[in-house]
């Protein structure tokens, strides 16, 4: 059975799309921009600072479920220009330092919003 996630802990989706949706079995996150609480784009920032907007976004999410990062079995990362890969990438480490879930990490072309990178997580709530 389908159901949505709706949490003030992260930022309010910027279309036509629910922060988050559930099976029972699979968490999926929308892609997460490097929006804060507040709405604000941190577009003007580097791409790691960027990047760990993203991923505090997609915890607090996991976290409004009763889950975590350790719970993530797979992200996809959408980058505005992968030049920037080693710069994310090192950032991105620091969120999963220990059995890092599979990725897919790609140069988009253009992320909506201006911003540098996108981030979305599937995660298993079993
Ligand atoms: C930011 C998004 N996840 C979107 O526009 O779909």
């Amino acid at each position: 059975m389908k159901r949505t996630i709706s949490t003030s802990d992260a930022p309010e989706a910027v279309g036509a799309y629910s922060q988050a949706a559930t099976d029972g079995n699979l968490l999926i996150t929308a892609g997460q921009l490097p929006l804060t609480i507040d709405g604000e784009l941190l577009d003007d920032e580097p791409v790691d600072r960027q990047t760990e907007q993203c991923l505090d976004n997609v915890k607090a999410i996991l976290e409004s479920e009763g889950l975590s990062l350790d719970d993530v079995l797979k992200t996809t990362v959408f980058l505005d220009d992968i030049d920037d890969f080693e710069a994310f990438n090192e950032a991105y480490s620091e969120y999963f330092d220990e059995e890092p879930p599979a990725r897919s990490a790609v140069e988009a072309g253009a992320v909506p919003k201006g911003a540098a990178v996108e981030i979305e997580a599937i995660a298993t709530t079993e």
